[in-house]
């Protein structure tokens, strides 16, 4: 499809707002006027950068306020449109968008709405320009699709169509199905937004806290498909009013803006698939997602100093050194399932996030069935591969960056646990080493600490590159600020990560962000099957804990019916409960590392489904009074 979005969607000048729109491969913009008001530049130097850039400008907007309309008001504005059509003849916009009119003079009269969007229409025929209507979730009179359809039907003059904005529509929770019956070539624009679901007006939902596709809650697909139903072939465009990306560096806000629409065309084509043999437009159609089968390494970059006291704490976590790679100054350590590689190699890319980054996890390992192609659907959606130099009898393993710079390296799940690092690592398995295993089996979750820009650009990395589904967002306490939380994970949960991001300045996540650089892996969690063993043998591996409160199990002993001898248990040994319909969830913190990173102990019973979210201000407020 022709791909397009609204320049009101990025930050920047106008200019700089062009260039990352044309970088990121978009075809056209939806030129916002007060992006040309501020632009330094005639409509005809306007038109020429686009061109050279190879944009067009797809639609201008927006009109106001026009139908219904008394007649000395309406007429005013048939004036201003005219003076508005000089311009986009000279830029060469072919299209004006006018939104359903919110003024309290607005007559409540669609015969009178026709009339004059018809006398609009024909004005803007003179000039071979077209005219398209929408409807505003808020518009006066006018406020859902089925209700500017009436009018533009009524008005019936082909130079005036319909507008459609998946905002406006799913935020009333108005069905789309009757979008499907409209004939395709009346619908002449298509916006797409998606928001996360709030409990608030519409007007500041629709203008601070829209979306790209998949970064929501909306079902857009499920729109979009009802578009594509109806016969619609013209531009598929974003459309994002978003306090954030507005203060987003563009050249990020458009990767990820061009991955959302991929995405979306993606799903569609899948849900289309069964019921149109014949597509009347280009859907992208990337390779499928790879299925993912548990993460199989955790990536530590250091030097050397840091490399001996990371050895300390993985040891003090009950991990053995197990080996040695081949060429390069990189310890593998092992427990259960779990891998941990500390990288300590000058010159490597592990070296450079350690010199940006402080001693930091700088890559995954995630284990599936072909690893090239989930580096080709990686590709496909606009990441990065990345390729480490490799030595003689390693293996090559496929990579991607992720968000922020750190590496997603896909393991084959033919290796077998050790094959990997039996290629790469001379393993002594049997090497008599400190740290008594503490029965830690595999890697339960991954959290992340990130800029409050990066939370979207996860959301969607992680749903369109890897698969993965995005889980409730939280909001959790702590004693200097809101954190926001929302876990991912794969179908069959043996993925998971959990995205933070803190809404102020003071709290630990972000002054552990400011000192990282943001992007970072926060804390690793690692389950076990009885969590009152485990922590028995980490503590005395010399592994310390974060004390929790007293009044945390007084107050647990009145929300949830527990034995009292566990409850005890909990109580003596710091581990914290939580509990869900499906099943229980019993974890425990250690202290951070350098005050950055720290690790989390689980033991999931039951289909229990999330992180101990509850539990986390307990965590912070005792990090707090350390
Ligand atoms: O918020 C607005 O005013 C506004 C303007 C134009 C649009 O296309 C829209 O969806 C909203
Ligand atoms: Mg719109």
């Amino acid at each position: 499809m022709h791909r397009s979005i609204a320049t009101v969607s990025l930050s920047g000048t106008l200019r700089q707002k062009l260039e990352a729109v044309a970088a990121a491969g978009f075809d056209g913009i939806e030129l916002f006027e007060a992006d040309f008001i501020n632009f330094k530049g005639t409509a005809t130097e306007l038109r020429g950068i686009v061109a050279d850039l190879g944009l067009s400008i797809d639609l201008y907007q927006p009109f106001r306020d026009f139908e219904g309309m008394p007649e000395p008001q309406f007429r005013r504005s048939l004036e201003r449109a005219e003076r508005k059509f000089d311009l986009m003849e000279a830029m060469g916009a072919p299209m004006v968008l006018c939104c359903s009119n919110t003024s309290p003079l607005a007559m409540d009269d669609p015969a009178l709405a026709a009339a004059q969007l018809h006398e609009l229409a024909e004005r803007a025929a003179r000039r071979n320009l077209r005219v398209g209507f929408e409807a505003l979730a808020w518009g006066r009179h006018t406020s859902l699709y089925g209700q500017a359809w009436d009018i533009v039907k009524q008005a019936d003059h082909p130079h005036l169509g319909l507008i459609l904005d998946s905002f406006h529509t799913l935020s009333l929770k108005d069905d789309p199905a009757g979008i499907a019956e409209i004939p395709g070539e009346k619908i002449f624009f298509l916006q797409m937004a998606d928001a996360p679901l709030l409990a608030m007006d519409v007007l500041q939902w629709a203008r601070h806290h829209r979306s790209f596709p998949g970064q929501g809650d909306f079902d857009v697909t499920g729109f979009f498909t009802q578009v594509l139903r109806a016969g619609y072939t013209g531009p598929l465009s974003l459309e994002i009013f978003n306090d954030i990306f507005r203060e987003t560096p563009n050249r990020r806000t458009a990767v990820d803006a061009m991955r959302s629409l991929l995405y979306l065309e993606s799903e569609a084509r899948q849900r289309l698939a069964a019921e149109q043999p014949q597509q009347r437009v280009e859907l992208f159609n990337p390779p499928p997602v790879a299925a993912l089968s548990g993460l199989s390494f955790i990536e530590f970059a250091a030097d050397e100093a840091s490399a001996l006291a990371l050895d300390t704490l993985v040891r003090q976590l009950g991990f053995r050194r197990i080996g040695k790679h081949r060429s390069k100054a990189v310890t593998l350590y092992r427990q259960g399932e779990i891998n941990f590689i500390v990288n300590a190699q000058p010159d490597s890319f592990a070296r450079g996030r350690f010199e940006a980054h402080g001693t930091s996890v700088c890559a995954l390992g995630v284990r599936c069935a072909d690893p090239l192609a989930a580096v080709e659907r990686a590709t496909a959606m606009r990441s990065k591969r990345h390729d480490s130099p490799v030595g003689p009898n390693e293996l090559r393993v496929p990579a991607v960056v992720a968000p922020g710079g750190n590496l997603i390296h896909f393991v084959a799940e033919s290796l077998g646990a050790n094959g990997l690092y039996e290629a790469d690592f001379i393993l002594e398995e049997d090497a008599p080493t400190a740290g008594n295993d503490a029965g830690l089996q595999q890697i339960d979750h991954v959290a992340l600490g990130l800029a409050l820009d990066q939370l979207d650009t996860w959301v969607l990395f992680t749903r369109a590159v890897l698969g993965l589904e995005p889980g409730e967002s939280l909001e959790l306490a702590d004693p200097f600020g809101l954190i926001r939380s929302r876990g991912v994970a794969n179908a069959e949960r043996s993925v998971r990560l959990v995205l933070n991001v803190s809404l102020s300045q003071r709290t630990r996540t972000a002054r552990t962000l400011s000192v990282t650089g943001g992007g970072a892996v926060h804390h690793i969690a690692l389950n076990c099957e009885d969590i009152f063993e485990t922590a028995a043998k980490l503590r005395a591996n010399g592994t310390r804990f974060v004390p929790i409160s007293d009044n945390y199990y007084d107050d647990l002993a009145t929300r949830i019916d527990l034995a009292p001898e566990l409850q005890e248990r909990m109580r003596a040994a710091g581990v914290l409960f939580d509990r869900s319909p499906a099943g229980d969830y019993l974890h425990i913190y250690t202290e951070s590392f350098e005050g950055g990173l720290f690790f989390e102990v689980a033991q999931r019973i039951g289909a229990y489904d999330a992180y101990g979210a509850l539990n986390a201000p307990a965590r912070m407020a005792s990090q707090a009074q350390d």
